[in-house]
């Protein structure tokens, strides 16, 4: 993955993904060399207007993030019914069959996950939300990825049993990667063994971030009726059929001492991030309400601090709570960073300046084909998009009018004529993959697209009925929304291998194909992503000759590859390096020797897979005046490139997945088994009331049929998820068995 490709948004300490590129030329200037057109315009008044400072300061870009089951989609469902988005409440999975709003495809209503993305508009009191639920199963990480970018803040949902899970990770990971502020919601207050303290601990101790209550629970379990809100003291009840009453009281007298210490603590951990507040503290002076609220908010934004609410979602208990401190804690638009690249100016960070009165620029976050047809979701960065109007294609330089402006809720929506600076809305019938950036045609600019991970799994798909037409239909639209969602053909077997994620994530297109465009297919066996790599340094010297007769061919290349440091090499996959001196290769012919070091990275002699963590540097070479072509040391590098490999003591590698297991205590002993027969590395084992959760590294390899095991071994109640965590290298047994499978099917060949 180019550096470049990797996202730029708040140079913050530690992202560890931000471009190294300085921001000096500002975007004045980028606007006044002029635009892709060529249509120079000036700035507009750089000030924005009140009514665009005001429109701004009630907006807020949030998504909504957990662990699988934690219950977004319940508190999402919540969240559309108080803000009169919705008229009543239909559960997942419930039993009037219609399936939570923002679970709208027949499929995710069927398995009761969400597995796409729904981005839905709300008000809260005199406050525009746009929230996206995200997914919670790793399979469909990249949606998450794709939230993480456009939105401003986030809510994170935990289990107030289960706490902070292997997908929490994952998602906090994702979330400081974007330095996207969260808050944290504990659902599931009513759950047999619910236990906010213990959770708290969690986010402090396995999240890292400084965490406190703004409420403490009034009873707990089957018992728990509401919360005592710690800032202003009182009491807070959901009353009515739905929880929509707001009720407030007095503390329940037997709580006093609970809420008094719950408020030492959070003023504790405030004034260990706030300076404000660590300077009152260490006066021993006690902060008012605002002052308490407005620390909050400054380190929550600064990304320093996570306030933690708790309710349940199913028992409609403390989400109005919930949407009042996303709109006090989480930041507008205008009080996040954003960068863009110049393309003109060597890619030049610059800042995004997020008010309408500027040149327009959004970015294509997600293709959706629904009943509506081709949706593109935009968040306008900068600038105003309106209906009618024309959006120019950075990438392609195309135009493309915009004929029809919505806003979406769930699977319906509203059609508006503009949008403005930090809206999220969504065009109809434009041309584009997701990661695109669009701007006015006034500014040549992009923003820097979504980081998107290999796959690690991918099978063979034949259509039952050849000649459907459907099928590469469904294909190309499946990629266009999905990064992370491959096609090729193998150019051997001629058959199409689809890639991904993971074996779910296959599994739901091979059914989306069928359910949406009517085509059948067979699946070949999953086959699991290998890599080839080199372990040490090798030298290389090869003539590339032919000179008998016609037209010769001569190209000589010295040098040697090395592996790249296991560090480097989720940035850095391969690197070509020329130190030739003197000219003894030609400058010209250096950009092909370089593609003959990338033609052999394709496929490695040991089992066909591809080649990463290599380095190949060229020293020095010859050429000859009349033979030498690009042909010639194109070929010259590829042959030294194999040459080299071979001799350079190579490994096959293998994607290990972290995979997290809970099943009630009496299974431990077989769960533990069920990880140790498929060569698990048992990282983690902890027990949770009446539950046990083990997490292991394990091989992908070793991890298929695994839920079929799982499911006998615990009676059906036990429960796993992975995500991808490394490529290592397998153990020599196996890659013997490896090399053998991959020389009997070349022998087969023959
Ligand atoms: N006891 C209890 N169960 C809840 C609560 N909220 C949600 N659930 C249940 O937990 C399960 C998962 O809820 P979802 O809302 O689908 O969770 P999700 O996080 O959206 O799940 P995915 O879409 O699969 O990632 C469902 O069976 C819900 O009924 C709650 O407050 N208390």
């Amino acid at each position: 993955m180019a550096l470049s490709m990797l996202l730029p948004r708040l140079a913050g300490p530690g992202t560890g993904f931000v471009r190294a590129a300085v921001a000096t030329s500002g975007l004045r200037n980028a606007v006044s060399r002029g635009g892709i057109l060529g249509l120079t315009r000036r700035w507009a008044s750089s000030a924005p207007t009140p009514e665009d400072i005001d429109r701004l300061k009630h907006l807020r870009n949030i998504g909504i993030s957990a662990h699988i089951d934690s219950g977004k989609t319940t508190v999402t469902e919540r969240i559309l019914y108080y803000t009169g988005r919705i008229k009543e409440i239909h559960e997942v999975r419930g039993k009037d069959n219609v399936g939570a709003t923002m679970d709208w495809m027949d499929l995710e209503r069927e398995k009761g996950i969400t597995i796409q993305s729904a981005a839905t508009y709300a008000q809260w009191g005199d406050t525009n939300l746009n929230i996206i639920d995200t997914p919670g199963h790793v399979d469909f990480t990249i949606e998450v990825e794709r939230a993480l970018r456009v939105l401003d803040g986030a809510v994170l949902v935990l289990c107030s049993v289960s706490g902070v899970q292997s997908q929490t990770i994952t998602v906090d990971r994702q979330m400081r990667r974007y330095n996207v502020p969260r808050i944290s919601f504990i659902n599931k207050m009513d759950r047999a063994g619910a236990n906010p303290t213990r959770i708290i601990d969690q986010i402090r101790t396995k999240l890292k971030l400084p965490a406190a209550a703004l409420q403490v629970p009034i009873g707990s379990e089957d018992a728990f009726e509401g919360v005592v809100d710690i800032l202003t003291q009182r009491a807070v009840y959901n009353k009515g059929s739905r929880g929509e009453d707001i009720v407030y009281d007095e503390i329940p007298a037997h709580l006093a001492d609970t809420v008094q210490a719950a408020r030492e603590e959070l003023i504790a951990t405030l004034a260990e991030v706030d300076d404000e507040i660590g300077e009152l503290f260490i006066e021993e002076k006690t902060p008012t309400e605002d002052q308490l609220r407005d620390a909050i908010r400054r380190a929550t934004i600064a990304r320093k601090f996570t306030p933690v609410l708790m309710g349940s979602a199913i028992k409609d208990k403390g989400i109005q709570s919930l949407l009042d401190a996303v709109i006090r804690y989480l930041p507008t638009p205008t009080e996040v960073k954003n960068t863009m690249l110049d393309i003109d100016n060597n890619e030049q960070v610059l800042d995004v300046v997020p008010y309408s009165n500027q040149p327009f620029v959004g970015l294509a976050f997600k293709l959706e084909e629904g009943k509506y047809g081709q949706l593109t979701y935009i968040r306008v960065y900068q600038g105003r998009l309106e209906k009618g109007q024309f959006a120019y294609h950075v990438k392609t330089g195309k135009k493309v009018k915009v004929s029809r402006l919505v806003r979406m809720h769930s699977n319906s929506m509203e059609d508006v004529d503009s949008v403005g600076a930090g809206e999220i809305c969504a065009l109809f019938g434009i041309d584009c993959a997701s990661g695109d950036t669009f701007t006015d045609g006034t500014i040549n600019c992009s923003m820097s697209t979504m980081f998107v991970p290999d796959s690690v799994i991918s099978l063979s798909l034949t259509p039952k009925d050849k000649n459907s037409p459907n099928f590469s239909k469904a294909l190309n639209r499946f990629q266009r929304e999905d990064p992370t969602f491959r096609v090729h053909v193998d150019s051997e077997s001629k058959q199409t291998i689809i890639s991904g994620m993971g074996e779910l994530h296959l599994d739901i297109y091979v059914e989306r194909m069928r359910r949406e465009y009517g085509v059948d297919c067979t699946t070949g066996k999953p086959q699991v992503a290998f890599r080839e790599t080199a372990t040490r340094r090798s030298p290389f010297s090869y003539t590339h000759k032919k000179q008998s007769g016609g037209a010769g061919q001569f190209g000589r290349v010295i040098g040697y590859i090395e592996p790249i440091d296991e560090d480097q090499q989720a940035e850095l996959p391969h690197e070509f390096v020329n130190n030739v001196m003197g000219g003894n290769i030609p400058t010209n012919y250096i950009p092909a020797c370089e593609k003959g070091f990338t033609d052999g990275l394709q496929e490695g002699f040991m089992i066909g897979h591809p080649i990463v963590g290599v380095r190949m540097v060229l020293q020095d070479g010859a050429a000859h005046s009349v033979d030498s072509s690009e042909l010639a040391f194109r070929l010259a590098a590829f042959h030294a490139f194999r040459e080299s490999f071979k001799a350079s003591n190579p490994r096959v590698l293998e994607p290990v997945m972290n995979v997290e297991v809970s099943a009630p205590i009496e299974f431990q002993g077989s769960v533990l088994g069920s990880l140790n027969k498929r060569k698990g590395l048992i990282v983690d084992t902890e027990t949770q009331e009446d539950y046990c959760v083990v997490v292991a590294e394990v091989p992908l390899n070793n991890m298929f049929g695994y839920s079929t095991e799982l499911r006998s071994a615990t009676q059906g109640k036990g429960e796993f998820s992975m995500e991808y965590k490394k490529h290592s290298p397998v153990l020599p047994n196996v890659q013997e068995e490896l090399i053998k499978e991959h020389q009997k099917k070349l022998a087969e060949k023959k």
